[in-house]
């Protein structure tokens, strides 16, 4: 029989981290206590907060008195843990211990999970505890849960969008504003969006680890940070960004992951991230500014898309107490929440086995012929072009930019071309390659 929250005891939870999201969450677990303990069956009693110095000024919402330099023995009280500190270690440490003294773990952190996840679940199912996530990937936004549970009797077929929303508002700055990467990167930093250190988002190691957690839920299969494929936006320039605009697309960082066939005939599983173009009036070029979306394509249920915001303390702590809600449910009713699923064991496929349109941007001599023989090295490859628009420079040397973009090609044959055509005595540089979405 269910227990009112008058009747259950409460149960105690610890806050790892006071940062921006940990602030947020004991914001949310002080002010809105009635109404969580309502909805979960219990009382949430705020039993300490980890933090790595007491004599920092904090948000008067945290009590001192809960403050501790000593997450170890905190972990040990607990009923629940919310890990909020981010990095490998101690979250790490911290969250195996949580779990072997059967505390429940509500993380937010991606790059644990995106390393370690099949080691900190299979802890949690030895202990019969929760393990549960849904802030590590696309702060606020539901996709987590949609894609463990909702989509659980479906075929996930692919999952693609933009999951790092720093890079995003960049892209966006450079688009709109015509700034370059670095003043676009700065200003991401003065509004808080990008850290000091911005290596995480703009080398794509954010948005992988995230593609590698939504990739091993909807495919059922172990895929790590290290089975991505990851390029970051560091190298794109405005020039990059004014030519997408010219043919009709918007710059993106995409993460995306799907089932794929390799030419033998083997099935397995791709998992990219990579700058993108995207044509303009595809619903992921209208996502703006630090905005977050991902759309999902399943066998059954067909196109889904989820949009929202991506980071920032209140949007991912709504994440963060939806998934302690959930886990204090469990432990008032009975049962637990899903454990790993990883039956599939599909292999992780070489990226050169991917599927896109490409456009390739070159700049040649402009002379009788060059375009005859740019178009024969990627006859060879069979690589077939869908468009070709050509831009004549000025200046006394006679040049041209090429822009070149092809049907839907392996990337294998794809890159076999680019390296015979930068051969070629007529082309004087390959400006740029990207995938069209
Ligand atoms: N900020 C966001 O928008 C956002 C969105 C989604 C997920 N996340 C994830 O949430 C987690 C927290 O992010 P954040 O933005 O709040 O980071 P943050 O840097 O603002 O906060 C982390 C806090 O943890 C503290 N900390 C670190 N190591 C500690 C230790 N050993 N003991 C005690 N305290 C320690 C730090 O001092 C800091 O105050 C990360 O895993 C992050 O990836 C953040
Ligand atoms: N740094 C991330 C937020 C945390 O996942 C982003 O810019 O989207
Ligand atoms: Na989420």
């Amino acid at each position: 029989m269910a227990l009112s929250p008058g009747t259950h005891p409460p149960l105690r939870v610890a806050v790892l981290g006071c940062g921006v999201v940990g602030t947020e969450v004991v914001r949310r677990l002080v002010t809105e206590g009635d109404e969580l303990a309502a909805r979960a069956g219990a009382r949430l009693e705020l039993v300490g907060v980890a933090v790595r110095s007491l004599d920092v000024e904090r948000d008067p919402v945290v009590d001192r008195a809960l403050l501790t330099t000593d997450a170890e023995s905190l972990v040990e009280k607990a009923d629940v843990v919310v890990e909020l500190m981010g990095g490998i270690e101690p979250a790490r440490t911290l969250v195996l211990r949580a779990v072997e003294h059967g505390a429940s773990v509500v993380t937010a952190n991606k790059a644990l999970l995106a390393q370690d996840g099949p080691a900190l679940y299979d802890a949690a199912d030895a202990a019969g505890v929760d393990l549960y996530f849904e802030a590590a990937v696309a702060g606020a936004i539901p996709i987590v849960r949609p894609v463990r549970e909702s989509l659980a009797g479906d075929t996930v077929l692919r999952v693609l969008g933009i999951v790092n929303g720093t890079t995003n508002y960049v892209l966006d700055s450079m688009t709109t504003e015509g700034l370059g990467l670095e003043e676009a990167v700065t200003e991401a930093q003065a509004l808080g969006y990008a850290e000091a250190d911005p290596t995480a988002d703009v080398e794509g190691y954010d948005a992988a680890a995230k593609a590698a957690i939504l990739a091993s839920l909807a495919f059922h299969t172990r895929v790590a940070l290290a089975d991505v494929d990851r390029v970051g936006i560091t190298a794109l320039t405005a020039d990059d960004v004014t030519w997408a605009g010219r043919t009709g697309h918007v710059l993106k960082l995409l993460a995306v992951a799907e089932r794929a066939r390799t030419a033998e005939g083997r099935d397995g599983v791709l998992v990219r991230v990579q700058p993108t173009l995207v044509p303009s009036d595809h619903p992921l070029a209208g996502v703006r500014q630090a905005f977050n979306a991902v759309f999902v394509e399943a066998e059954a249920a067909g196109e889904l898309m989820f949009y929202g915001r991506g980071a920032g303390g209140a949007p991912t702590a709504s994440a963060v107490l939806g998934d302690l809600v959930s886990v204090v449910r469990h432990r008032v009713l009975g049962g637990k929440g899903p454990v790993e699923s990883s039956h599939a064991d599909l292999p992780v496929l070489d990226g050169g086995e991917a599927r896109s349109r490409y456009q390739v941007r070159l700049e040649v001599d402009d002379r009788p012929g060059v375009l005859a023989r740019v178009a024969a090295e990627l006859a060879a490859q069979d690589v077939s072009i869908e468009a070709v628009r050509q831009v004549l420079q000025a200046g006394d040397d006679p040049a041209a930019t090429l822009v070149i973009t092809t049907h839907t090609a392996p990337e294998r044959a794809l890159r076999a071309t680019v390296d015979a055509v930068s051969a070629l005595d007529v082309v004087r540089r390959v400006v740029s390659v990207l995938p069209v979405l």
